[in-house]
């Protein structure tokens, strides 16, 4: 499953370009299967998710080609609603073809899907939603069927702002003809850069980025080729800033929407890392052993982010004092608290909560990555330990970033993949 080998140094010095959003680009694309058409979306991360959307859509009578960050996608031959199992359960975004795929054939087939194990995940408040909009869903055998005969703009209170349903909301109700406003919708960047793809697609949606969406159903016959660019990913340039935090670091991260990630930024600097920005790059400078924060909540945006938690500790591990974090959002997203303790830091956690006791130095060792984002911490961790850090299982790594390895050795970091 591929192992990462990372030398421990003394400081990172170098400029590292941030790529396309994944939770952007996820949706995004799925979000193609509504209206038979041929796209052009830049800023496309190369990473495994992105991949393997393609692969569904290709297997369902799309067509995808990529280079570069540029994806061609020519959704006019889709010939099924039903999504194939065996790539639904490998990610998570596969959910919100669900709401497409209803919206351009009326009917959809869908595997209950993958993603990161950080915890329940359950898609209750996805599926009251398409309820709510005239679908009629049942479940056999871990298969979802759905089907809409009368599909109707209405109300949807969500009981919490999950990214997902909201998402998945937004694309059924956009041929659901009358206007559908959801309440208590998710905030996040993503959702917003979803909102202008489906208005530049000739759908009316507004307001997303607050908590009210309302959504104009109607017919959508636009055809000529519709030429797109994702918003840069604000967790790959969060995550970039974790790196230089354990050690005397000077990095530029560019490509970045900053006012995306200023509760990023925020805590870092309250920890003691100097930032200065410029239009579209950050200048991060380290010249010491950060400082513990008392306590940082996740939260969903513009809170703190979920996806920067295991990052976050990994950058207090070696901090001056305790850190306390909640993780407020997933039920279990501590997967990677054993394997940083075993390159020496000190975390006890009790259910959502973790204290870090910041120790002078963390030292090299086996360890495994279990997610996404705790495997990045992983690496993080291992670059400013003391020694030899193997780091395996890195696909859940490449899920999510791009050229990880390369990026970092631009940076200075001495690392290989095994
Ligand atoms: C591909 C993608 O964009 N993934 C992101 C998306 O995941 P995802 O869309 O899965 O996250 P949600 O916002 O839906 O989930 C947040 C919380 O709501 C709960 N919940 C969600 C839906 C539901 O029907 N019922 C329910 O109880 C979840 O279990 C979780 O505890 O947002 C998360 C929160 O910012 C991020 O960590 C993920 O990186
Ligand atoms: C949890 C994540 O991804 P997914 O929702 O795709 O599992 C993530 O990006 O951190």
């Amino acid at each position: 499953m591929g192992s990462f080998i990372i030398e421990g140094i003394n400081n990172l010095e170098g400029i590292v370009e941030i790529g396309g959003s994944k939770n952007a680009a996820l949706p995004i694309i799925a979000s193609t299967v509504i209206v038979g058409r041929e796209y052009i979306i830049e800023n496309i991360p190369d990473i495994e998710d992105v991949r393997m959307m393609f692969e569904i859509l290709s297997s369902m009578g799309c067509k995808t080609q990529y280079d570069n960050g540029i994806a061609l996608i020519d959704t006019r031959e889709l010939n099924t609603h039903s999504v194939p199992e065996n790539l639904v359960k490998k990610i998570r975004s596969s959910i919100i073809l669900m709401g497409a795929v209803l919206s351009r054939t009326g009917n959809v087939e869908v595997a209950f899907p993958g993603g990161c194990e950080i915890g329940l995940r359950p898609i209750d408040l996805h599926l009251k939603g398409l309820r709510k909009l005239g679908a009629e869903i049942h479940e056999k055998n871990g298969i979802l069927f759905g089907s809409v005969n009368n599909p109707k703009g209405c109300e949807i209170q969500l009981d919490y702002p999950s990214v997902g349903a909201t998402e998945n909301i937004m694309l059924f109700a956009v041929s659901a003809p009358g206007n559908t406003t959801i309440y208590n919708a998710a905030k996040e960047p993503e959702i917003v850069d979803l909102q202008n793809f489906l208005n530049k697609s000739g759908f009316s949606v507004r307001g997303a980025g607050t908590g009210t969406i309302v959504i104009e159903g109607k017919k959508n016959e636009e055809k000529d080729i519709l030429e797109y660019k994702i918003i840069s990913d604000r967790i790959e340039a969060g995550t970039y800033l974790s790196a230089a935090s354990s050690l005397k670091s000077k990095i530029y991260i560019k490509n970045i929407e900053k006012e995306h990630f200023k509760s990023i930024t925020s805590l870092y600097e309250d920890a003691g890392l100097e930032i200065r920005e410029t239009h579209e790059t950050i200048v991060v400078t380290n010249r010491g052993r950060l400082r513990s924060l008392e306590k940082v909540s996740t939260q969903p945006y513009p809170g703190f982010p979920t996806d920067m938690q295991a990052q976050f500790m990994a950058s207090m591990a070696t901090a001056n004092g305790n850190t306390i974090i909640e993780e407020t959002v997933f039920d279990s997203r501590y997967k990677h608290v054993p394997e940083l303790k075993k390159m020496g830091a000190d975390i006890t956690t009790v259910g959502r909560v973790a204290v870090i006791n910041g120790v002078p130095r963390l030292y090299g060792a086996e360890v495994d990555s279990k997610d996404l984002r705790g495997g990045a911490a992983l690496v993080i961790a291992a670059i400013g330990a003391e020694g030899t850090t193997k780091v395996n299982d890195i696909y859940h790594i490449n899920r999510g970033y791009e050229k990880f390895m390369d990026k970092l050795r631009s940076l200075g970091v001495i690392i290989t993949e095994i």
